[in-house]
Formats: structure tokens, sequence, C-alpha cells
């Protein structure tokens, strides 16, 4: 559905040249929700902006579903826009205007007839839980409705792809769920394309298929999100992985346990899906008569599959820890073995 191809953009000011996305290339599955993560500065906004062709890219194309955005007439951007279309973080509805007047906004544009606009606003409003909202004004309604607004809004013309630039990062924990949950639905129901820029990696981890990591205008990391989790491969993604996980309390478990046991080993288990619901871990380790330590665990649910980890502590020497590796290994369950800081 989308094809990035060396995309490049460099923002030329008075004094200095800016590369705010660098030789970026990324495909982009239909029905896929696909995010982009990075920091701030990462370049991710402007590589959104290039693609429903906001910003044109000083080097290599922007192709979605067969068309080369950044060599389109501005009459057909105009109506390829229809069908690429965004959300975004502070929502950017018409104040002065009614949910119902926001959401058919893009249609009076269009042309649409007013009988047809009540029509489809009116199953919009149904479509993300605004029933009886309808003559609300913005001011009225909490964040989240806000951007189910802004969702309708965006639905208005039919897209095939649409676009979210930091659309959960100004709404609270519970309501940046709801959102991801209405996202999720209208995916499957409308069989859409979602691109989503974000600094949150739970956001990425709860309805994302795909992602790609940005540093510094470049995509430094992509790969299926469990994948990118699981086992990440570049420092930046690492890092929000930690930042996710929030590893302070094992690590302060790690910590104290060394110090009372120093000749304890520290183990890292890994495990995903089915795995990470049956006792296979228990299991193994009892095989061996060990005695352990747990020192903490999580499980973490992916928009596929649930990942976890457990810490354990136990006084095992390397050949038996060799052989229980393998074990685990056997049961689809790595093992890894803390190191001293
Ligand atoms: N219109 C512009 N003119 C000049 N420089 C720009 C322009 N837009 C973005 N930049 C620069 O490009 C780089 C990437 O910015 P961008 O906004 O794409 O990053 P980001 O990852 O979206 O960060 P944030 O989350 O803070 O918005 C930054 O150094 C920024 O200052």
């Amino acid at each position: 559905m989308i094809d990035v191809k060396n995309a490049g953009k460099i923002f030329s000011t008075k004094n200095i040249n800016i590369t705010a996305v660098d030789d970026v290339s990324l495909t982009i599955k239909k029905g896929e929700i696909f995010g982009i993560i990075g920091y701030s500065g990462a370049g991710k906004s402007t590589l959104i902006r290039l693609l429903n062709g906001l910003e044109v890219p000083t080097s290599g194309d922007i192709v979605i579903d067969g068309d080369t955005i950044n060599q389109l007439s501005k009459k057909a951007l105009r109506k390829k826009r229809q069908k690429v279309s965004m959300i975004f973080q502070h929502f950017n509805l018409l104040w002065s205007r009614t949910v119902e007047e926001n959401i058919s906004f893009p249609l009076e544009i269009a042309g649409v007839p007013r009988s047809e606009r009540r029509r489809r606003a009116q199953e919009l409003i149904e479509l993300v839980g605004l029933s009886g909202r309808e003559k609300n004004y913005p001011s009225e309604l909490s964040g989240g409705q806000k951007q189910r607004v802004g969702i309708a809004r965006a639905l208005a013309n039919d897209p095939e792809v649409l676009l979210c630039d930091e659309a959960t990062s100004a709404l609270d924990p519970e309501t940046t769920d709801e959102v991801l949950q209405l996202l999720e639905r209208i995916r499957k129901e409308l069989q859409l394309t979602i691109v989503l820029i974000t600094h949150e990696m739970h956001v990425i981890r709860k309805i994302c298929d795909q992602a790609a990591v940005m540093e510094k205008g470049r995509v430094v990391e992509t790969g299926p999100v469990l994948r990118l989790f699981q086992n990440p491969g570049h420092p930046v993604t690492e890092r929000f992985v930690k930042d996710d996980i929030n590893d302070e309390e094992t690590a302060l478990a790690i910590d104290e346990v060394r110090e009372v046991f120093p000749d304890s080993k520290i183990l890292k288990l890994g495990f995903v899906g089915t795995k990470s619901k049956t006792p296979v871990v228990s299991q193994v380790i009892k095989s061996y008569d060990l005695d352990l330590n747990i020192l903490s665990g999580n499980i973490k649910n992916t928009n596929n599959e649930s990942y976890g980890h457990l810490y354990v502590a136990l006084d095992i020497d390397d050949k038996v820890l060799k052989s229980l590796s393998e074990s685990l290994g056997a049961e689809g369950v790595t093992v890894e073995v803390e190191e001293h800081e």
C-alpha cells in the first residue's frame, strides 16, 4: 500500500541545512498498523507529512497505492488526500462547530449534498461511539471524545490510509487504550492501513504489527513488533523497550540477591505466546531439582502475542546451566545470564 523509497527531506534555512529525514525506505502493507517511533527531533513528523504530501521530499519517492505522491499535480494531490487522511495530537477540531458539523466538514468541501452528509455523519458518529453527542461543541467533550470526533472526521471520505500524528499523546493511559482499541476496530472493519507516529513504546506494543525506529532522520531498525521487543537490534530500540517494561524494581531485586548470595547466577527467561501461560518453566526446573529464587516477572501483550520475562536466581554450575538452557530452549524459552554491572 505504501512504499517510501530512499526518501530524504532537507530543510534549508538562512544559515544551515537541516536533514530531517535521511534516506528512509519503508514498505507498509495494506491493512497493517505500522508504527514509527523515535525521540523528539528524530524526524517522525516530517516523515508522516511526506506521506500525505504536506511536505515534498528533497530526494526519493513516496508511493501510495500506485500513485507517486511527490509527482502529483495540486489537483490530483487534493483528491488523493481524501484517501490518505490524518488525525492529530491536539485534534485540530473546529471549535465553533458541533460534533456533527465537524465530522461532515470534509464532505462539505468535497461537495456532498446535505442529506447525504447528514446520513454519513450519523453513521460515523455511531461507528466511533459518540451517539447522543451530535450537537455538542468540542469544548463540551473529554479528550478521548474529541479524538473520536477527529477519527470520525478523518474517515468521512472513506480513506484507505489513516495517518496518526501522536494521536494519543495528549490523553491519559485509560483513554489512550480506548482510542487504540477504536483504531484497531476500524482497521478491521474498514480494512484500513494505519501509520502512526509516537514516542511511546506501549502504543507500538498495543496495536502495531510492524514498527520502524527512527534516530536523527534515519530508520535504524524495522521489523515485527514482537521481534523488536524480544530482541531489539539497536540501542535506541532497546531503550524504548526498557522504558516500557520499567525494569527499576527488577534491578533492585537483582542487586539485593547479589549482595546476599554473591555466588548465585541470575537468569532472565524469555517466553512468547502460549508458552507464557503454561507451566513450562516450573516443570523443567523441577526436573533438575534446583532451588530458585524468583526475583520478578512480567507478561506484556502485543497486538498479536503475549511475551514475558522471568528473572530467577539459583545456585548452578556451568555444566548444569548449559543443560538447563538446552531443556528450556527446547520448550521455546530463552535463557540469558545477567552479567554483573
Ligand atoms: N519546517 C521546518 N524547518 C526547519 N527545520 C525543521 C522543520 N520541520 C522540522 N524541522 C527539523 O527537522 C528535524 C526533525 O523534526 P521532526 O519534527 O520531524 O521530528 P519529530 O521526531 O517529529 O520530533 P517531535 O516529536 O519533537 O515533533 C528537527 O531537527 C526539526 O527542528
